[in-house]
Order: C-alpha cells, then structure tokens, then sequence
C-alpha cells in the first residue's frame, strides 16, 4: 500500500501510550503549579480514557493532585450511581486512589433538567476559575469516536455553531444517552494544552480524516484547533494503520 510507515518504527502501543499520557499530564500540572498559578485545571472525557488515566495516575510517582481543579469536558445527564456516569466511574475507580480534594472536583448536578444543568454546571466553572469569560484549561482530555465526535460535538449537529456559550445542553445525542451537558467549541479552542487519546482499529478511517482532511465538512474533532494552546494526539498502531504522515514516536522519558 502506500502507507508511510513512521520513520522511527510506529508509534507507541496501547500499553505504552498510557503512561506516556501520565506523564504528559503531570509534566503540565507541575508547569501549571511552578509558574505560581493556585490550580491546574484539567478537563477529563469518558470512554476509554476512564481506564487509562485510573491505571495510571496513581502509578505516577509523589503526584500531588491536592491543587488540581478537575471539569468534565461532557458528561451523561444520568445519575452519578448510574453505569454510564462519567463522574461516577472516576469517583470509584480514579479520585479515591489520588488526593483530589472533593470540593476541587466540578461535576454536573444530574438532578437538574439539561438546560439547566447546563447553565449550573457553565455557572460552576465560572465560579471556579474566577471568570465571566471562557474559562481557560490548563489541559483537557479527549475521545474520538469513530463517527468523529469529540465531548458530546457529534457531526452535523447545530451544536457545532454554538458561539456564544461555554457550555451547553444536548438532548438529542445520537449515541446513548441522548441527554448530556458538553463544552462548547470556543471553550475547548481556548484551553493550553488539549490532547485526544485514540486507541484500535475503529478509529482508523476516522483518525485519516480528520488529521489529512477529506470530502465534507470537517468532523467535530477536526474543528478542535486550540487558539493559543498545544495539540496533541497519543495514538496506537492499530488507529494509525490508515495515516499516511509521519508520525513522531517519543521515546521512554521524552519530554513532551
Ligand atoms: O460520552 C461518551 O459517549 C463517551 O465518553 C465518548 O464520547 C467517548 O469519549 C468516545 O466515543 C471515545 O471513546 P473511546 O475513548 O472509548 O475510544
């Protein structure tokens, strides 16, 4: 075929982009931390990012997770109990095995109708970052799914306009549940550092897309182009099989 392979041997497997994850989010926690600011502030998405980061963050030596200020780039309006609650999986598998301070954790209020848990959890993050603005992330977390959606921005939706909120309410999400609460575009552009976690096969044909172009509008992860901030991708061999540029694989230690 005419896949160029990565010149320096393929980018990492599953098992190694986990930790090179970690490491990523802990270089930026300490930069945000050393350069005097009181919080770092990181937005975390669903999927397989839940199990990812749970295996291992706390593997991270000394983390000190005490200033940390953590959203949820988009959640499921479905009850924390409930299995597909996006807090409820990091509560019981990732914020009891690291020492983020309870009230340092913004989640949605499932209680509430979407609109309005909307507008709560748009009022929580300006609370918390002390602003009326967009609310600048040090970091956000991302997911890709294979039709190209990113935080709950699916393609086609009107969604993807939204110009003027920084968060905003769904309630006709084609993938279940339909009821959810997402960053809006210009506040997922604003952040400093995003990085999109892309893992398997399924996302192939979609990762090809979105990171070479192709026919048609762009797919709502390829509208996240942060403004200021970095972009990142971590990928895996099998979601790279379909890319044809190069691609960098750091090293053990490198330093993203
Ligand atoms: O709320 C959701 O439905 C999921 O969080 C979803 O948006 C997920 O992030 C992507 O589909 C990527 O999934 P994977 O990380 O499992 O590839």
């Amino acid at each position: 075929g005419n896949n160029v392979r990565p010149k320096s041997g393929g980018v990492p497997s599953a098992a190694e982009l986990g930790p090179a994850l970690a490491q990523l989010v802990a270089s930026r926690a300490e930069k945000a931390l050393s350069g005097g600011a009181d919080s770092f502030s990181l937005g975390l998405s669903g999927g397989s990012l839940v199990n990812i980061l749970s295996k291992e963050l706390p593997a991270v030596p000394n983390l000190d997770c005490s200033r940390w200020l953590v959203g949820f780039c988009d959640e499921r309006l479905v009850p924390f109990d409930d299995p597909e609650s996006t807090y409820g999986l990091y509560k019981n598998q990732l914020f009891s095995k690291i020492n983020i301070p309870e009230d340092r954790v913004l989640a949605i209020n499932p209680s509430l109708p979407v609109q309005e848990c909307a507008e709560d959890y748009s009022s929580k993050l300006s609370k918390a970052f002390g602003t009326d603005q967009t609310p600048v992330f040090d970091m956000l977390l991302l997911g890709m799914g294979p039709d190209g959606h990113t935080c709950s921005l699916f393609p086609d939706h009107p969604l993807l306009q939204e110009s003027q909120k920084t968060v905003a309410p769904i309630s006709d999400s084609p993938k279940p549940p339909p009821q959810r609460v997402t960053l809006t575009l210009p506040t997922v552009n604003a952040a400093r550092c995003v990085v999109f976690v892309s893992t398997g096969g399924s996302k192939a044909t979609v990762l090809k897309q979105v990171l070479e172009g192709g026919d048609g509008p762009l797919l709502p992860s390829a509208l996240v182009k942060p403004t200021q901030g970095e972009l990142f991708w971590l990928v895996d061999e099998p979601a790279a099989a379909s890319l044809t540029l190069e691609v960098e694989r750091p090293g053990p230690g490198a330093k993203l």
